[in-house]
């Protein structure tokens, strides 16, 4: 086991019947950095959540979460974890405060810690204010917040975002970029972050290209702009594609 890993993915595969959507996926990330899965859709992005989140059950390839196996220590390996997925799992009639308390309830955390911990993850996201309105009455950006402090509330060590500023407007989706990479740095949190969106990567970023079920590149930006020799990493995700554009 290595403390020094927040997420480790080895030999990884997994199809739907006959249809292969990982192939012997290897990937590690750290604390504090910012890890992007670059994708265009059906790369597999989803498919590898599932299972890091353990919806799908891991036959092929083994998964740790700091050093936990998912399979054979599921309850610590999870409790390492936060996940923002692609659809809202917000509960639309519940206030922002009810949708929090769920979360710290299913963790078991007391009411006194639980109250603490929902006003500093909201204070941080400048969503304190607004935690008697019910989820329905925010917009997309606030949503998504919401979601991500809830994500947070139990200190997870990986936080994984699956298309997070998916149907968001620019500034709402240029904020969350901006905040996600901010606590990787400042908490010391392993970030991944699913996307098909070039402008969200950062140039310090670690990149994993991941196209039809494989690891295509994997490290930071700049080694990735050099094993493919181009400039920009839309050239390089063309060429590690044979062409398919991001
Ligand atoms: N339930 C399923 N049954 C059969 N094939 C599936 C199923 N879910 C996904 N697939 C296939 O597996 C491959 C990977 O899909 P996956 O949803 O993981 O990709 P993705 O990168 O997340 O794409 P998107 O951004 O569109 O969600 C695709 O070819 C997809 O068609």
């Amino acid at each position: 086991m290595n403390s020094s890993i927040a997420l480790s993915v080895e030999d990884l595969s997994f199809s739907y019947g006959d249809k292969k959507a990982l192939s012997q996926v290897n990937f590690k990330i750290q604390p504090g950095e910012c890890t992007v899965l670059l994708g265009p859709n059906g790369a597999g992005k989803s498919t590898l959540f599932s299972l890091i989140t353990r919806l799908y059950d891991t036959r092929d390839g083994r998964i740790e979460l700091c050093g936990f196996d998912i399979k054979r220590q599921t309850l610590p390996a999870l409790a390492k974890l936060g996940v923002v997925f692609q659809q809202t799992t917000l509960d639309m009639d519940l206030s922002v405060m009810q949708n929090l308390r769920y979360h710290t309830s299913l963790h078991g955390m007391g009411r006194k810690q639980a109250e603490q911990r929902i006003q500093q993850e909201l204070e941080r996201l400048n969503m304190y204010d607004r935690r008697f309105e019910r989820a329905r009455q925010l917009n997309g950006g606030h949503r998504r917040r919401v979601e991500i402090a809830r994500a947070l509330l139990h200190k997870p060590s990986v936080l994984l975002l699956d298309e997070p500023t998916v149907g968001l407007d620019v500034p709402s989706r240029l904020a969350i970029v901006e905040y996600v990479h901010q606590l990787a740095a400042e908490e010391n949190l392993a970030v991944l972050w699913a996307s098909h969106l070039i402008d969200e990567i950062y140039p310090d970023d670690h990149l994993i290209v991941l196209h039809k079920g494989q690891v295509k590149a994997n490290g930071t930006v700049d080694d990735v702009l050099k094993i493919t020799n181009t400039l920009t990493i839309k050239d390089a995700f063309y060429s590690l594609t044979q062409g398919e554009q991001v």
